[in-house]
């Protein structure tokens, strides 16, 4: 949709009222209504214009995120396709570095296998061959999800508009090539704090993270916008998501990747906080 069509003026007011709901960190009510009804065209505009006015702002895209691919996910958010959201470098948190107080507004969190492209994918039609040459390495992350609609109260139109929901980002520091690890294996553990809150293993991702991956180039192949060599795609939860407070430390573990690390600092451990 361009700016001279007719939603126009719905899809700037949605992206305003998402920016202003991330910027003061009082959550919105859902953007649905303010669409036309289920239309997830509608939302996907809502979201390139939160991405467009991010790289005016100086901002680094660096990849996308894959969303609700896992059964559990899409049941516990009552939805029933995946979808895909933009990766600035500013949403990387580091392991080791806490996410600060109030960084989010509702963070739930997820643990999902990222790839980095080493090649472009520019295909509509990409095969795993394409897809295995092209990927540098694989990752353990933990996508940090949020909403920015209140009680994420949320429809697919609601979390496409809020860019797939995505909040923050980690990424493990060990790169492992894929002829090293059968990703549609790998089972995947998530703790909070000590204690199992999450698990699945790869085939919960949309049958295998390398499907998801091979669903997004397809689809922003289809969209004239190809993932590119240096792209981080987060492949999608591979169990449910868990909800996140202040204080909590998550980790991961994906076999044959490793684990990786993130926590949310309290008011009184500030200091080292992104
Ligand atoms: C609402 C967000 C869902 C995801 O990120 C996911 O399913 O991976």
């Amino acid at each position: 949709m361009s700016a001279h069509e007719p939603a126009a003026d719905a899809v700037i007011e949605v992206a305003a009222a998402l920016e202003e709901a991330a910027r003061t960190g009082v959550p919105c009510a859902p953007v649905r209504s303010r669409l036309p009804e289920g239309d997830v065209e509608a939302a996907y505009a809502v979201q390139r214009l939160h991405v467009e006015r991010g790289i005016t702002a100086g901002r680094r895209l660096v990849g996308r995120k894959i969303g609700l691919t896992s059964p559990a996910v899409q049941r516990q958010l009552g939805v029933d396709r995946p979808d895909f959201g933009a990766l600035f470098a500013d949403m990387a948190v580091p392991e080791g570095r806490s996410i600060a107080p109030g960084r989010l507004l509702q963070p739930k969190v997820e643990a999902e296998v990222a790839l980095v492209l080493g090649t472009d994918l520019p295909h509509r039609d990409p095969t795993v061959a394409d897809l295995l040459r092209a990927t540098a390495f694989a990752l353990p992350a933990l996508e940090i999800v949020d909403s920015r609609i209140a009680d994420w109260d949320i429809t697919i139109v609601d979390t496409v508009a809020d860019n797939a929901s995505c909040g923050l980002y980690v990424l493990g520091g060990t790169p492992v090539p894929l002829d090293r690890v059968d990703l549609r294996a790998v089972p995947m553990t998530l703790t909070k704090n000590g204690e199992m809150v999450s698990e699945g293993t790869g085939t919960d991702c949309l049958g295998s993270p390398l499907n998801a991956s091979l669903w997004l180039a397809s689809t922003l192949a289809g969209l004239g916008d190809p993932l590119r060599a240096g792209d981080i795609v987060l492949t999608g939860a591979l169990g449910p998501m868990a909800v996140a407070a202040e204080g909590d430390e998550f980790t991961a573990h994906i076999e044959g990747l490793g684990t990786v690390t993130t926590s949310f600092a309290s008011a009184a451990t500030e200091g080292a906080a992104a």
